[in-house]
């Protein structure tokens, strides 16, 4: 088992040579990028009468960018907060205990504390980050799997999971109805019932300009709602540009995964994105995804192909896109275009 980042960052002045990007796939100049902003939208608008604006701003934000920020959600800023220190006592915190216990071997292997090693990432380099990943739907089948440390983890992670699951529904809504699919589209079990967690931890790195938290990706799923903490370090590319997407720890990050670009048939995008890191601080971010069922279709909705508009992509299971996914070392663009009609 590699060692955590978390564990020995303190000790080194220097990248170790395993993590050092080609220079081509480095952030090199760690500028934030400002040339534009992913857009955030009030979620509030919505609720107070006419939905018809708030669509239009998810829709376009969805086409153009991939991405977007949701604030005025309705989630408890409480329940934001704690589940965000929970998360960081997670990887330790000040608790060298917690740390060492989640990773152990003691616990299931499902649930365990891990870092990136080669195989997560498509250029065989170390990612500067650990994580722990689990499913969450249904809670009860899962819950009791999740770390016993911190010992408020199960509840509180139970209780986002819940709320999360409620916002993306909301959000997969709007989308549904600015796509103008039939209501309740995506509230198909086969279609979103696959949920998990990944709660990412990136230290504080020596030499941020060699190394990468996350490289560049797309999501394989439908939809990914993440919560970060106040520290920068995510961005998105648009047009061979890279985007800052500022933190904003009230709100939460929403991208559409590669599934939902292949729905949409092309009229929402899955946005590459990577996660750089700070000389710093330790940053972290809990992603929320929601996924298919390994046997269900994926495939241009009927509503919204015809003669004029033919399906872009042909109908692909969604374990056998994952699959290739995984083949092609994650690189998303390249199985979108294995699909094409
Ligand atoms: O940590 C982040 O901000 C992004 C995480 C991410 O992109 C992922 O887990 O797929
Ligand atoms: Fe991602």
């Amino acid at each position: 088992m590699e060692k955590l980042v978390s564990s020995w960052y303190n000790n080194v002045q220097r990248v170790p040579q395993d993590y050092i990007f080609p220079p081509e796939k480095r952030p090199g100049d760690l500028r934030v990028p400002v040339d534009e902003v992913i857009p955030v939208i009030d979620l509030s608008e919505a609720e107070q009468g006419d939905r018809t604006p708030t669509i239009q701003k998810i829709l376009k934000a969805a086409q153009e960018f991939g991405f977007f920020q949701v604030i005025n959600h309705g989630f408890s800023q409480n329940l934001m907060n704690e589940s965000m220190v929970v998360c960081k006592e997670l990887f330790g915190g000040s608790n060298e205990a917690n740390k060492k216990s989640n990773s152990s071997e003691d616990v299931s292997k499902s649930c365990r504390v891990k870092t990136c090693g080669v195989r997560c990432s498509p250029d065989k380099v170390h990612l500067w980050r650990d994580l722990l990943l689990h499913q969450c739907h249904p809670l009860e089948k899962w819950q009791h799997t999740w770390p016993q440390h911190p010992t408020r983890y199960q509840e509180c992670i139970g209780a986002y999971s819940v709320e999360v699951k409620k916002l993306a529904s909301r959000i997969l809504a709007l989308i549904c109805e600015g796509l103008g699919l039939k209501c309740g589209y995506f509230e198909d079990e086969q279609l979103s019932g696959r949920m998990f967690l990944s709660v990412n931890n990136y230290p504080p790195c020596p030499e941020p300009s060699l190394t990468l938290g996350l490289s560049k990706h797309a999501d394989s799923n439908l939809i990914t709602i993440l919560l970060q903490d106040g520290v920068y370090g995510l961005e998105v590319l648009k047009e061979d540009k890279w985007i800052g997407v500022e933190p904003n720890p009230h709100a939460f990050v929403v991208n559409m995964g590669c599934f939902l670009q292949v729905i949409s048939n092309n009229k929402l995008k899955a946005a590459e994105h990577r996660v750089v890191t700070n000389p710093n601080t330790a940053r972290t971010s809990i992603a929320f995804f929601i996924a298919s069922l390994e046997d269900r279709i994926i495939e241009p909705a009927k509503d919204l192909t015809n003669e004029l508009h033919p399906p872009i992509y042909r109908p692909c299971k969604a374990k056998d896109f994952l699959t290739q996914f995984l083949a092609m070392d994650g690189d998303s663009g390249a199985v979108l275009r294995s699909l094409l009609a």
